[in-house]
């Protein structure tokens, strides 16, 4: 089986085939989650949280991510690779080339980066310079203090408008992936038909180009609150590849996300 590629994604998007994408952490799950059919693995910061067991995603280092991206990255032979960069590891451009060639060199195809205009810069030098860009917009977990909580974002006009907006110039800027987090489906749906470039979705509704989770989420393991967009594979099926195998299907099929998993 070829290995998947940002070319295999925009191909999936122009043919109108809804793509799965998951967290994972370590080799074995990879290994699972790949062979099953999972498009594209996040070595998600969200490990502060379901791994570290903290309270945000904010005390993750780019030693923490690469650390698990070399773990991944034996697990694979067929899913893209994406790493995401921690809090604060791309406040400037200098600062994201530097860490940003770690993940890379641990493994990941494409780093992620949370933020809009602020992050046009050094999304252009990451892409001259051979790191592709995963941006991700919406509910930004890196900035959960300065939204006051995990919100929904871009429910008033004036937001949903600044968020297409910063979508479409880090698209000009040279990002061939967006995911989109916690906002209200039409504008997702706006978003993904206004851009050529493929979108993620997650809490984002069933419009999107493909649908990501986390891992312990769709096995039902999280601690404390589970985000409400989130849904639990394992307790229908009650077997981990079955339960992936569920997931992959009722995205091909547009039945996940429906309404009950779906912000309007
Ligand atoms: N287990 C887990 N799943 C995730 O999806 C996830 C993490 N952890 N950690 C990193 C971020 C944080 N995320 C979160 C966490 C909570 C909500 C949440 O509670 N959202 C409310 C919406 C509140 C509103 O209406 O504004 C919800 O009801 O789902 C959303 C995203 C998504 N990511
Ligand atoms: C939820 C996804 C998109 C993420 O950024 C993470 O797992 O850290
Ligand atoms: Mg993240």
């Amino acid at each position: 089986m070829s290995k998947i590629t940002s070319s295999t994604l925009l191909k999936f998007k122009q043919e109108g085939k809804k793509f799965t994408a998951l967290t994972a952490y370590d080799a074995s799950f990879a290994s699972a989650f790949d062979s099953e059919g999972i498009d594209v693995l996040l070595v998600g910061d969200s490990m502060g949280m379901v791994l570290q067991g903290h309270d945000d995603t904010l005390p993750v280092t780019v030693e923490d991510i690469a650390y698990h991206t070399r773990c991944v990255r034996r697990g694979i032979e067929r899913s893209l690779l994406i790493a995401d960069m921690p809090f604060m590891s791309y406040a400037t451009s200098e600062q994201a080339m530097t860490n940003a060639t770690v993940l890379m060199q641990a493994g990941a195809n494409m780093v992620k980066l949370e933020g809009g205009h602020w992050l046009l810069e050094t999304i252009s030098k990451l892409t001259e310079r051979g790191i592709p860009v995963c941006a991700h917009l919406g509910l930004t977990p890196q900035s959960v203090h300065v939204f006051g909580g995990f919100k929904v974002q871009g429910r008033d006009s004036d937001n949903a408008q600044r968020i297409l907006d910063e979508a479409k110039a880090i698209e000009a800027a040279g990002a061939q992936l967006l995911v989109v987090e916690c906002i209200p489906a039409p504008l997702a749906k706006t978003i993904s038909e206004a851009l050529t470039i493929p979108v993620i979705g997650i809490g984002a509704g069933a419009d999107t180009d493909g649908q990501i989770l986390v891992m312990h989420d769709v096995l039902g393991i999280s601690s404390g609150y589970i985000p409400r967009f989130s849904k639990n594979y394992l307790k229908q099926t009650g077997e981990i590849r079955e339960a992936i195998r569920a997931y992959i299907d009722e995205v091909a099929q547009g039945i996940f996300p429906g309404s009950d998993h779906t912000f309007n």
